[in-house]
C-alpha cells in the first residue's frame, strides 16, 4: 500500500476514495479499497490506496484521537509512506475538535513538520481564500452549515477555528503564493518561519490550485483536507514509477432497492422533495422514533411494499423542527436512536429481505448503516456525482451502495444513483 487515508466519516471516506481511484484526468488513479473501521487483517497485496472510514467526527475528542491513531498504525504496517487525514470540505467540527486534536496526535506520531490543511473542494463550491472557507458565494457560517444538527459551523476562518482546537501552531499560505506553482510552494512549506511542527492552512480556489498543492505535497508524511487535496496525489506515485495508473470499472448490480436518509441539509431535503414527486416516500416522525412507536420492521415493510416506486425512508427535518426536537430530546439521544433504527433496518433489508442496491443520505447515517452491515471493505467504482462513488461489497455479498454526503448530489440524486448502481 502506497498511501493511507484516515477519514472521519463514511461519506467522506468514499469521497476521497473515488478521488484517489480516478487520479488526474487522462492519467488514471490508484487501486483503492475503502475499509469500514480499522481492519483486523492485512490488506490484499494489490491495494495501492487504503481509505479507513471511521465514524469519529462527532465522538468525544479523546476517542476520535485513539481511533485515528489505531487507523494510522494499521496503514503504516501496510507500508504507506504518506498518510492523509480526510475531514469534511465544510470543516465539520466543534470548538473542542475533532480536527485539531486528531491533527496534533497524527503530527506527533508521524513526526511531521509541515501539515497542509486544505478543506477546499471547488467542484462542490468549497473554496478557501485568505484562510476563509466559502460554500459557493457564502462564507461557511452563512451557508446553512450553521444549522447542522451535530457540528454547527459558526466561523468561516479556518485559521481561527483550528487555533482554538489544536496545540500545534497554525500558519497560512495565501492563494497569491499558491499560484506561483508547486516548486515555490514546496520551498515555502519547507522554510515556513521555523523548524517546529506547523499546521499550514493553504488557500485553494480551483482544481488547478489543488493540483499545484498536491504535487508540492509529494513525500510529505501527513496531509489533511477535503477530498480535493488527494486529486494529484496518485500522480506523484505514478511519476515516481510506484504505480501504473489504474482505471476502475463498475460491476452492475440489479435487484431490490432501498434508500435511507438521515441528513438534514438543505440539499438533501431538496432531493427528498424531488424524489417524492415520482416515487414512494415515508417520513419518520422524531417523536414516534424517540417513543419507539416506529420500528425497523415498519421501515422494512414500507420498503418491500413499494419496490416498484424506488422507496425512500427519511428522518430529515428543517432547521426549526430539528431545533424543536433537540430541545425536547437532546441531539445525541436523537442521533443514537436514529442510528440504531436505520442500522437495524439496513441489516434486515440486506440480510433478510434481499435488498441489493442501497443508497444512504448523510455521513453519520451512512456510518450507522454500513457499520450495522459489517461488510469489512468496499471496492470503489465510478463517480455517480462529484464526491459520491458507486461502492461494491465483496463478491460473496453482491450489494451495491452509494453513500451520499448530506450536501452533495444533483436534485434527482436518489433515483439516479439506483440507475448507476444497476449499470
Ligand atoms: N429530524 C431530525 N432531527 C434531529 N436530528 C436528526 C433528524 N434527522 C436526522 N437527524 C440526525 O442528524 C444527523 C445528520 O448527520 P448526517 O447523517 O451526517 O448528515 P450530513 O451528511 O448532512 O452531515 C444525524 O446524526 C441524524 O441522526
Ligand atoms: O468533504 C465533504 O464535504 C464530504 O466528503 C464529507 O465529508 C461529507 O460529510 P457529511 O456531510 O456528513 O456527509
Amino acid at each position: 500500500m502506497l498511501i493511507g487515508v484516515i477519514a472521519d466519516d463514511f461519506t467522506g471516506a468514499s469521497d476521497i476514495a473515488v478521488t484517489l481511484s480516478q487520479g488526474l484526468p487522462g492519467e488514471g488513479g490508484l487501486r483503492t479499497t475503502q475499509y469500514l473501521g480499522v481492519p483486523q487483517q492485512p490488506a490484499h497485496a494489490e491495494v495501492e490506496a487504503g481509505v479507513i472510514a471511521l465514524k469519529s467526527r462527532s465522538l468525544p475528542a479523546s476517542e476520535a484521537v485513539a481511533q485515528s491513531l489505531a487507523a494510522c498504525e494499521w496503514l503504516l504496517a501496510q507500508g504507506c509512506s504518506q498518510i492523509v487525514f480526510k475531514y469534511c470540505s465544510t470543516f465539520d467540527s466543534t470548538d473542542e475538535g475533532n480536527i485539531g486534536p486528531v491533527l496534533d496526535a497524527l503530527t506527533a506520531r508521524l513526526q511531521a513538520k509541515r501539515v497542509i490543511v486544505c478543506p477546499a473542494f471547488p467542484a462542490m463550491g468549497r473554496t478557501l481564500y485568505q484562510g476563509n472557507l466559502f460554500v459557493h458565494d457564502r462564507p461557511l457560517n452563512e451557508s446553512g452549515m450553521e444549522h447542522h444538527p451535530l457540528t454547527p459551523m459558526k466561523d468561516a476562518d479556518i485559521r481561527r477555528l483550528l487555533a482554538r482546537q489544536s496545540h500545534t501552531p497554525v500558519s497560512h499560505i495565501r492563494w497569491q503564493q499558491v499560484v506561483e506553482g508547486s516548486e515555490g510552494l514546496r520551498e515555502r512549506l519547507e522554510t515556513q518561519d521555523n523548524d517546529s511542527a506547523q499546521l499550514v492552512v493553504v488557500d485553494a480556489l480551483s482544481d488547478h490550485d489543488l493540483t499545484i498543492i498536491g504535487i508540492a505535497a509529494a513525500g510529505l508524511k501527513l496531509i489533511s483536507g477535503g477530498s480535493g487535496i488527494a486529486r494529484a496525489l496518485p500522480h506523484n506515485f505514478i511519476k515516481a514509477g510506484q504505480a501504473l495508473g489504474h482505471r476502475s470499472n463498475n460491476p452492475a448490480v440489479s435487484g431490490a432497492t432501498a434508500i435511507l436518509v438521515g441528513s438534514c441539509s438543505g440539499a438533501t431535503r431538496g432531493q427528498i422533495e424531488e424524489h417524492q414527486k415520482h416515487h414512494a416516500v415515508l417520513a419518520l416522525d422524531i417523536t414516534d422514533v424517540m417513543n419507539e412507536r416506529v420500528s425497523a420492521d415498519d421501515v422494512v415493510k414500507f420498503i418491500l411494499a413499494h419496490q416498484q416506486e424506488c422507496p425512500l425512508v427519511y428522518s430529515s427535518g428543517d432547521p426549526d423542527s430539528v431545533q424543536q426536537a433537540q430541545q425536547q430530546f437532546g441531539q445525541h439521544n436523537i442521533s443514537r436512536q436514529l442510528d440504531k433504527l436505520f442500522g437495524d433496518a439496513a441489516r434486515k433489508l440486506v440480510y433478510e429481505a434481499g435488498i441489493k442496491r442501497l443508497v444512504v443520505g448523510g455521513g453519520e447515517t451512512s456510518g450507522a448503516v454500513v457499520s450495522a452491515l459489517n461488510l469489512g471493505s468496499l471496492q470503489v467504482g465510478e463517480e455517480i456525482d462529484p464526491g459520491v462513488p458507486a461502492l461494491f461489497a465483496q463478491p460473496e455479498a453482491p450489494l451495491a451502495l452509494a453513500l451520499k454526503s448530506g450536501n452533495f448530489g444533483r436534485r434527482d440524486f436518489f433515483a439516479h444513483a439506483l440507475k448507476v448502481l444497476a449499470g
